[in-house]
């Protein structure tokens, strides 16, 4: 491969998520007459606006889908290559693209971004959503569904569950309540009755930019319904490949082939024990396969004995890292999740290649209030820390972990509550070792503080609470509080003042 080589840049980046493009402007900016290449296999790239330094480590942005064109004027030294890398090899420092060129770099950024960790490969009726052509498709099979169900029980879920109308949804979870990635089950409990209320109007919802895409107890059960008639309106382009991500349901019509109502039917602590169609469910021997009522073009058979019949399934079920082309012939050591593990400099274990985003897994020893999660706000502060690394190598200057790594901390939003996340929020790693503090108010606020050895370790905050400033920093000073006791939740004061 290397005596093909059409150019050698002294960075290349390879893909154009958040992650890639925030590695290039923050490169493009410290050295800006550095030759440099982003090579992203999708039509266009995903670009951070309006961010917004909330607090010490909170931060929020909206990001707008954009044409390459928008970078490279930006940058007059960057070149976008619009095309996918089939191969690497790390020895020649030189990669091929799918369309066939070659091209050298002295210093390697993969930023590729996940896949879904789909229930099962190939099967036409089980979906995932990840980019604007899958939010497509899923949007397109909707708008003809009477029901579907929806695996698992993190992100993707939480937002479809609350977002979809006009068809059933049967919602499969592992555990023993909603939302296990974000919160425990006290925060299920207090979100779960917003699933039977009706959602506020669109207009007054959206805040960012929207993806847009063009119109066309075990075994136990629970329902819940609502009716709504708000209309959403889906016009625009589209493109392949880089994560959805904050409000990407907003700019579409996640509307089934039925008026009016949502219905939301929960069965707790299931697995898909089976996925058949309806020509296999008449071959089946009766015993085997005992869905309910009515014909469906594919049925699922849960490990609680139920069986259910819809028109599709979505398998909201996590994501794999995307690694598959840059492995073959290398020698990249994987993190047990798949990741390219990557070191506190955000360097593989292959020289001169570096890894950020969802690609990779974070290998150095976390602080103590950190943990990885596959995030928007993650993928940033990897782009941009690995962006400001490799330009410390190449300027020989030192650089040290930054401190965005120093404390978790997420916002998002959740049926329509504003959602903070800090540090150990569901007392990850702790063990039995921890306390919690809980206040709750039904219908506007949910709080709960970690506490380890008397000082806080980590928070949940739904609602609009305006303490997460305050929280932060008691977790950053790690200052004892077994003296405040429960008073540290107390409504009648205010806790800012209490610490000044
Ligand atoms: C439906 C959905 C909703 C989400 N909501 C939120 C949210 O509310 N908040 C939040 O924080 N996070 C959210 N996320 C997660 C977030 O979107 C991702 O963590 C983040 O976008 C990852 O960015 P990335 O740059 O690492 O990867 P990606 O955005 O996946 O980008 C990968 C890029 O690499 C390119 N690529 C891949 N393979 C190759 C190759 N071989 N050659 C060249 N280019 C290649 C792709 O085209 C793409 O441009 C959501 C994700 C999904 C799917
Ligand atoms: N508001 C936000 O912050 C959002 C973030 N995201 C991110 O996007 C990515 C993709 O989202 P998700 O697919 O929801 O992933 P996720 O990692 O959030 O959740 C995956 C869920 O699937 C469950 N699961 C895994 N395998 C399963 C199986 N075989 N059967 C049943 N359940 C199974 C897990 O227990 C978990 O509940 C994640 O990185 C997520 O963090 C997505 C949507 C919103």
């Amino acid at each position: 491969m290397a005596d093909r080589k059409e150019k050698t840049f002294r960075f290349v980046i390879v893909g154009g998520g958040i992650a890639g493009v925030t590695c290039v402007e923050q490169l493009s900016s410290q050295i800006p007459s550095a030759d440099l290449a982003l090579i992203t296999a999708g039509p266009h790239i995903k670009a951070v606006t309006n961010y917004k330094q909330v607090s010490k480590t909170l931060e929020e942005f909206d990001v707008e889908e954009q044409p390459s064109s928008v970078l490279e004027e930006k940058f007059p030294n960057l070149t976008v290559i619009h095309s996918a890398v089939k191969s690497l090899d790390t020895q020649s420092h030189s990669l091929e693209t799918t369309d066939g060129r070659v091209f050298g770099y002295e210093k390697l950024c993969i930023c590729g971004g996940g896949r879904p960790k789909l229930l099962t490969q190939d099967n036409p009726y089980v979906l995932g959503i990840r980019d604007t052509d899958s939010a497509q498709e899923f949007q397109k099979r909707l708008s003809k569904a009477k029901r579907i169900i929806v695996v698992g029980n993190g992100g993707i879920a939480l937002e479809l569950v609350y977002e979809v109308d006009g068809c059933e949804v049967i919602w499969a979870v592992k555990d023993k309540a909603i939302g296990n990635t974000f919160f425990d089950a006290g925060a299920a409990q207090f979100l779960i009755p917003s699933l039977e209320a009706d959602k506020p109007e669109r207009a007054a919802l959206c805040k960012r930019t929207r993806y847009t895409t063009e119109e066309p107890a075990p075994g136990g059960s629970q329902t819940f319904t609502a009716d709504r008639n708000a209309r959403r309106q889906g016009t625009g382009p589209t493109e392949a490949g880089s994560a959805l991500g904050p409000d990407w349901h907003e700019g579409i019509v996640l509307r089934g082939a039925e008026q009016g109502t949502r219905r939301v039917s929960l069965e707790y602590q299931c697995e898909v024990e089976q996925i058949f169609t309806s020509e296999e469910l008449l071959k089946s021997p009766q015993q085997t396969l005992r869905p309910e009522n009515g014909s469906w073009p594919v049925y699922v058979q849960l490990t609680n004995g139920k069986t259910f019949g819809c028109d599709f399934v979505v398998s909201a079920t996590g994501v794999v890292p995307n690694t598959e082309p840059f492995l073959h012939g290398n020698n990249f050591a994987l993190a047990d999740d798949g990741g390219l593990q990557v070191d506190d400099h955000m360097m593989t274990s292959e020289p001169d290649v570096y890894a950020a985003g969802d690609v990779c897994t974070a290998c150095w020893e976390h602080s103590p209030m950190w943990q990885q999660m596959r995030l928007w706000t993650q993928a940033r502060q990897m782009g941009w820390y690995t962006g400001r690394c490799m330009a410390a190598h190449v300027l020989s200057e030192p650089i040290e972990l930054d401190f965005c790594f120093e404390l978790f901390s997420h916002i998002t939003k959740f049926f329509n509550y504003k959602v903070v996340l800090l540090g150990k929020f569901n007392g990850q790693g702790l063990g039995l070792d921890y306390e919690l503090l809980i206040r709750c108010t039904k219908g506007q606020e949910y709080v709960k503080v970690v506490l380890s050895g008397g000082r806080m370790v980590g928070a949940v905050l739904i609602g609009d609470t305006d303490l997460e400033e305050t929280f932060e920093n008691l977790i950053l000073n790690q200052m004892d509080l077994t003296r405040y006791g429960e008073e540290l939740l107390n409504p009648n004061i205010d806790i800012e003042d209490y610490f000044d």
